[in-house]
């Protein structure tokens, strides 16, 4: 079973505004509302693509009823638990620029914080579990490091798709998969990850500090898949970007849904970055017609 873990759900409003002028009224020339956040964008494209998944996290008031709704409607699993205080909402205005205002999230008490916890300690050895998206300011950011070592202990697979510290604080769990962009791999190291050259040095790092399997995303410039056998690029299918969010939650939810059907690296890392373009490429996340399809243009390369 693959489990999605969303601490910190969100709906995302999207406003697309021809002219955002700051400090003025702006109108909208187009809206939409989805359900949010890394593990629930991810558990979305996977229904998509016709695997599916579980999502879990913690939930509150209308906005996370929202969310349960839509899952539900769309016949995705889920098992959040709920909270006291309401899921949060994260604007993200498309205008000359994509800016994003994501809120901080609800409290998590203790025993909210517990729960979770018991729900992991009832997984089976093989399932692999993903843990996305930031982590809301009342748990603490030793929180993936805890899980992560719980899942190692199990024979979980633990999948990260975070930042900051507490995705460096799980690395020493050998994490199966952490997917960081270019500037998020950058800041792990302390530095600025520009070229594909960079990308594989400091990934390179990675490994030597436990994780098992790197991607490194680089948004338009392509991406890096690397592990103990292999170093291998691709570059991204031509197309207009409209909407990128998602689009990282994407290329984890493409990998996973070849990696956990026993396909090769090579092939689930294929799958990840068509997955990635097409939800970059789309309004909403990426369909499995549009992977389908972008995926003819993606070469992998090998780098010995
Ligand atoms: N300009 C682009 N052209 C083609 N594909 C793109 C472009 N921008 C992003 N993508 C696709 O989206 C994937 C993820 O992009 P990126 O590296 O920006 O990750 P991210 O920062 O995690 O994404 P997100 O926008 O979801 O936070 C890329 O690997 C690629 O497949
Ligand atoms: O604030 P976080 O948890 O880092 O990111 C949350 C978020 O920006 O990530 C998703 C896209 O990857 C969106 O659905 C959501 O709004």
């Amino acid at each position: 079973m693959i489990y999605t873990c969303t601490l910190n759900p969100s709906i995302d409003y999207l406003a697309r505004v021809e002219d955002f002028k700051e400090g003025q009224i702006n109108r909208t020339s187009d809206t939409f509302i989805y359900p949010g956040g890394k593990g629930i964008n991810v558990s979305r494209v996977l229904k998509h693509l016709g695997i599916e998944s579980t999502a879990l996290g913690f939930t509150g008031g209308f906005t996370g009823a929202f969310i349960k709704d839509f899952l539900t409607q769309d016949h995705i699993q889920h098992d959040f638990i709920e909270v006291s205080e309401v899921t949060r909402i994260n604007v993200k205005l498309k205008s000359h620029k994509e800016t994003e205002i994501n809120g901080q999230g609800p409290v998590i008490s203790m025993e909210n914080q517990q729960n979770l916890l018991q729900k992991i300690n009832n997984m089976s050895k093989g399932d692999f579990l993903l843990l996305a998206g930031s982590i809301p300011p009342s748990i603490s950011d030793d929180f993936y490091a805890d899980i992560a070592k719980k899942c190692k202990d199990k024979g979980i697979h633990v999948v990260i798709d975070a930042a900051g510290e507490p995705l460096r604080k799980a690395l020493k769990h050998q994490p199966f998969l952490i997917k960081p962009n270019h500037h998020e791999l950058g800041e792990l190291f302390q530095t600025n990850v520009h070229t594909k050259e960079d990308a594989i040095f400091y990934g390179k790092k990675l490994l030597e500090a436990g994780v098992q399997n790197v991607i490194v995303s680089m948004a338009g410039d392509g991406a890096i898949f690397l592990n103990k056998d292999s170093v291998l690029v691709s570059n991204v299918p031509d197309g207009t970007v409209k909407n990128s969010v998602g689009a990282g939650d994407s290329v984890v939810a493409g990998f996973l849904s070849q990696i956990t059907q026993e396909r090769d690296y090579a092939t689930a890392f294929l799958y990840g970055v068509a997955a990635g373009s097409a939800t970059a490429f789309s309004e909403d996340l990426c369909t499995l017609e549009q992977v389908e399809s972008l995926r003819k243009q993606i070469i992998i390369e090998e780098i010995l």
